[in-house]
């Protein structure tokens, strides 16, 4: 029977990266991707722009919106230092199947709690299920039309404090206008955008980085 793309990425990851390196596993999927079959991971190019806000925030809570394989996931993790958290929001249960076994390949599994459904339900849930009082950085990769609404509802949740980083995927390509037209003229943000290329291609897309200002 057919296979899927996610795990067709799976197998090349399985084949090519060494089990317990995350920089092998990033780089076995962007060859996948390049090579053999785009996918929308957010890619090297993005990749190494999310790399230097990570380093940058050094957080010790993540929330990711948008699991997909697990890309930026183990990206992320890798990058973490020892005692953070990232929580990662997937709605496609054959993704989050997809990216739990890319996860492992990692040896990230510890750092990472893959949480399969809605962000909508499970935002307001955050702190009673995971004890997480804020995010220091919240990756936005999901619907891109549940950008902004999921933004005002962890506002709205008490998940954001002074100086918590938003980053969105895909503003350009593609594109959350509603997202970007609140965040860039809401006086509780100051927004940076950085031009970039849509994954694995030549067209323009880029991300949002904002400081919710409290
Ligand atoms: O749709 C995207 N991501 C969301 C996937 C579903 C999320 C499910 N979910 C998870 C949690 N809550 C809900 C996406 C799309 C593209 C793209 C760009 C150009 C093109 F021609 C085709 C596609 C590029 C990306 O980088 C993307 O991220
Ligand atoms: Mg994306």
């Amino acid at each position: 029977t057919q296979t899927t793309r996610p795990q067709r990425m799976l197998a090349a990851v399985q084949k090519n990266a060494t089990r317990g390196d995350p920089r092998s596993v990033v780089k076995a999927i962007d060859q996948f991707c390049r090579q053999k079959e785009w996918a929308m991971n957010v890619g090297d190019e993005k990749g190494c722009i999310l790399d230097s806000v990570v380093t940058e925030v050094n957080p010790a809570t993540v929330l990711e919106l948008g699991t997909y394989c697990g890309y930026s996931t183990v990206r992320i993790a890798s990058l973490l230092p020892p005692d953070a958290k990232l929580i990662t929001l997937e709605f496609n249960p054959h993704n989050a199947a997809i990216a739990r076994q890319v996860i492992a390949w990692a040896g990230l599994g510890d750092k990472i709690q893959l949480v399969e459904g809605a962000s909508g339900d499970w935002i307001p849930k955050m702190k009673e299920k995971f004890g997480i009082e804020t995010f220091d950085l919240v990756f936005l990769d999901h619907w891109k039309d549940r950008y902004l609404p999921d933004t005002k509802l962890m506002e709205e949740c008490g998940l954001l404090r002074k100086g918590s980083i938003l980053l969105a995927d895909n503003v350009i390509s593609p594109g959350t206008p509603d997202y970007l037209e609140y965040i860039r003229n809401s006086p509780r943000y100051k927004s940076q955008y950085f031009r970039s290329h849509l994954e694995y291609t030549k067209a323009e897309d880029g991300l949002e980085k904002s400081v919710f200002l409290g």
